[in-house]
């Protein structure tokens, strides 16, 4: 997962290849509560791994369900109907889906409870929840403000002969909360009547099928009236597997429409045509744009179709998280304007998402509407590169992360980038093994300079600033250096195509902070002063620089490339966005080296250091091909006496000042 400030998507071109999603948030939150609440143990297969699903799962166990995992399944003992035995104080973050369901059930089942989260979850209303729950005889305490969480939950006295009313119209949570817990306490039957229209009608739907499973067969009149049969208990179906999240699907099934284009194709695998979620119908709305969908029980296909896309007006009720995504795709939906109708929920969700779509829309150029439940969008004429506020909600980082697809070269920059943790870690990384884009588009910053001057510290700490790739060259010569000498060659000139062959197909893998060369850790082997010592040999070698061009240009992947070396600048990467020479004094640089390999426990005298770094300045500046010197370009940097701190911090300046947005 990004966790870095900001993450800057530049101009991107095409999509293709294949993606397979996480598990379903509202699938894995209902059936870990109702795996907690049922009789018996149930091996949960697929669940989503994200922060929603943690604080439930941390919630579940306080309450004294024994959780265990073996490989990637999650197996749960549940409470078999019964109160848990201990008060317990819960944390539930910023999920929805964690907080209603079980304010119902633990209020049904009573006890001593306290339920929080984050500032956000406090400003999400659950005040219609606890009332239909007080109606029937719970106990539920507001600790702050009235009709907001946290809430202390009591026992009740319960009384389940009338029909209990619950609102429909802010939330279907509260419906899919009271239809989860009701079970457990069904001597006789049960009715909920729901007052005002259901919103969302495909959560509960879900939720229907998912007590479906544990064994309660829920009757429903239309939408108006729901009946839990008496004498209906919850009861473990064995196994259960998690579909892939349909809503996380639509960042994907947008992608194929706007850029699986000439002979390309998105395949997303784990999802169908078949699946249970509501936000399946997202599918068909990306095609009334223009989208090409095929699909099977377990995998859909997305290309190019229609292009530009159409405008699109339509009515969201059906699927609310999704058509955050068509608010993005109507950018590229000309020739008029897009209208999404009956998004009012949108004003409660992690943020108010119809304020948030529309502010962020316009910094990227096009023209917004917004009123009380629908948004008017209409594409920009000239695309504006922006960063991009997230507010906290995964939902419009992963949407506008779409919007790097202009094909006027615009720069997107995502806020926060991990925000996307509610529900999808991973999901920028899914996103760039899939999308593409000329090289030259992805930024490079190269970092050349002579030995111990800093380079490969600032590099890095530049990169993880960024989350970007990060090459040390350096290494790449170190290892070339090593293999040779393992295959027996003298570093020598008179073996330089033998060792050029070597460097060619070097069998090197960099796996987090170890160097694997052909399967074997050499992380400190090319550390010495002696493999630094080799390195600079066999770079002076021209076939063994040319045998290494391609490896090297290959780190340049998205979103970014921070590369440190000798000629990053002048050979590498000649049209790098930002080049700098980083330079300190010898006798700085010498006493650099001394501390790091006293760290090391190597003892050495800063005199053998100095000849040695100056040996080493003189064969690099000196050799014939791509020899250390600063690109015409470059920007200097001397850092002798600078902290690590302040040159990466001079860094990233002057990498702002290229950046499009800038002046916003
Ligand atoms: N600006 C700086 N001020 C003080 N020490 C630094 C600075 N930059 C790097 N160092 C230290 O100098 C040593 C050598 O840095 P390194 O990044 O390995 O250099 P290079 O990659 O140029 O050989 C490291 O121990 C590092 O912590
Ligand atoms: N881009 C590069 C990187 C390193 N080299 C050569 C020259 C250097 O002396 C050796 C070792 O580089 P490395 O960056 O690991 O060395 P230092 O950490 O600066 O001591 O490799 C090069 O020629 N071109």
């Amino acid at each position: 997962m990004y966790t870095t400030e900001f993450l800057d998507l530049p101009p991107l071109d095409s999509a293709d290849g294949v993606v397979r999603l996480p598990g379903s948030k509202s699938i894995s939150n209902r059936v870990l509560l109702l795996a907690a609440l049922c009789e018996g143990t149930t091996a949960v297969h697929d669940l989503l791994d994200s922060d929603d699903t943690l604080v439930m799962l941390k919630a579940l166990e306080q309450l004294g369900c024994s959780l265990s995992r073996h490989g990637g399944v999650l197996r749960i003992t549940g409470l078999a109907g019964l109160p848990p035995a201990k008060p317990a104080k819960l944390f539930l973050g910023n999920a929805g889906t964690a907080m209603r369901p079980l304010t119902a059930a633990l209020a049904v089942l009573g006890g001593e409870f306290e339920l929080s989260g984050v500032p956000r979850m406090h400003e999400r209303p659950i005040g219609d929840l606890v009332d239909a729950l007080r109606k029937l005889g719970c106990t539920i305490d507001y600790l702050a403000q009235q009709g907001f969480p946290p809430l202390r939950i009591g026992r009740p006295q319960l009384r389940l002969t009338e029909a209990i009313p619950v609102r429909g119209d802010v939330s279907s949570q509260f419906l899919t909360a009271l239809l989860m817990a009701l079970p457990l306490v069904a001597q006789q039957d049960i009715t909920i009547e729901v007052e005002g229209e259901l919103v969302s009608r495909p959560y509960i739907e879900i939720t229907l099928n998912l007590l479906a499973r544990f064994g309660v067969a829920v009757r429903r009149d239309g939408w108006r009236r729901f009946i839990i049969p008496a004498g209906s208990r919850l009861v473990s179906p064995g196994e259960v597997h998690v579909e892939a999240d349909a809503s996380s699907a639509s960042y994907f099934i947008a992608l194929g429409a706007i850029a699986a284009h000439d002979g390309r194709v998105l395949r997303i695998e784990g999802l169908g045509h078949d699946s249970i979620q509501g936000d399946i119908r997202f599918v068909e709305a990306a095609q009334l744009m223009g989208a090409d969908v095929r699909s099977g029980p377990n995998w859909i296909e997305v290309r190019r179709g229609a292009w530009p896309l159409r405008p699109i007006n339509i009515d969201c009720n059906h699927i609310p998280d999704a058509a955050m995504t068509l608010g993005v795709m109507a950018l590229y939906a000309t020739g008029g304007s897009s209208v999404l109708r009956n998004i009012a929920s949108w004003r409660v969700k992690e943020t108010d998402r119809i304020a948030a779509m529309a502010t962020e829309l316009r910094k990227l150029g096009a023209r917004v509407e917004e009123g009380a439940d629908w948004l008017r969008i209409t594409p920009p004429d000239v695309w504006k590169s922006a960063r991009i506020g997230t507010y906290d909600d995964h939902r419009m980082a992963m949407c506008f992360s779409l919007a790097a697809f202009a094909d006027q070269g615009t720069t997107v920059r995502v806020e926060d980038p991990k925000c996307v943790g509610k529900t999808f870690p991973q999901y920028f990384e899914t996103l760039f093994t899939v999308a593409r884009t000329a090289p030259e588009h992805i930024p490079v910053i190269c970092i050349d300079g002579p030995t111990a001057s800093g380079k490969g510290t600032l590099a890095s700490r530049v990169a993880d600033r960024l989350g970007y790739h990060y090459l040390d060259s350096g290494a790449l010569y170190r290892i070339a250096a090593l293999a040779a000498r393992n295959a027996g060659l003298e570093l020598t000139a008179q073996r330089e195509s033998e060792i050029a062959a070597v460097a060619a197909t070097l069998p090197v893998r960099f796996a987090a902070d170890r160097v694997l060369l052909d399967g074997q850790d050499v992380t400190d082997a090319i550390r010495t002063e002696e493999a630094g010592m080799n390195a600079s040999r066999v770079s002076a070698l021209p076939a063994v620089r040319t045998a290494l061009v391609e490896l090297q240009r290959g780190f340049r992947q998205l979103p970014g490339l921070v590369a440190d070396g000798r000629d990053m600048g002048t050979v590498i990467f000649p049209g790098a966005a930002l080049k700098v020479y980083l330079t300190a004094s010898a006798a700085q640089r010498a006493d650099r080296r001394q501390r790091q390999l006293s760290a090391k426990g190597i003892a050495t005298t800063i005199d053998v250091l100095r000849a040695d770094l100056e040996a080493r300045d003189a064969r690099d500046s000196q050799r014939a091909v791509a020899p250390l010197k600063a690109a015409q370009d470059a920007l200097l940097l001397d850092n002798s006496e600078q902290s690590i701190e302040e040159s990466v911090d001079q860094v990233l300046r002057w990498w702002e000042e290229r950046q499009p947005f800038k002046d916003t």
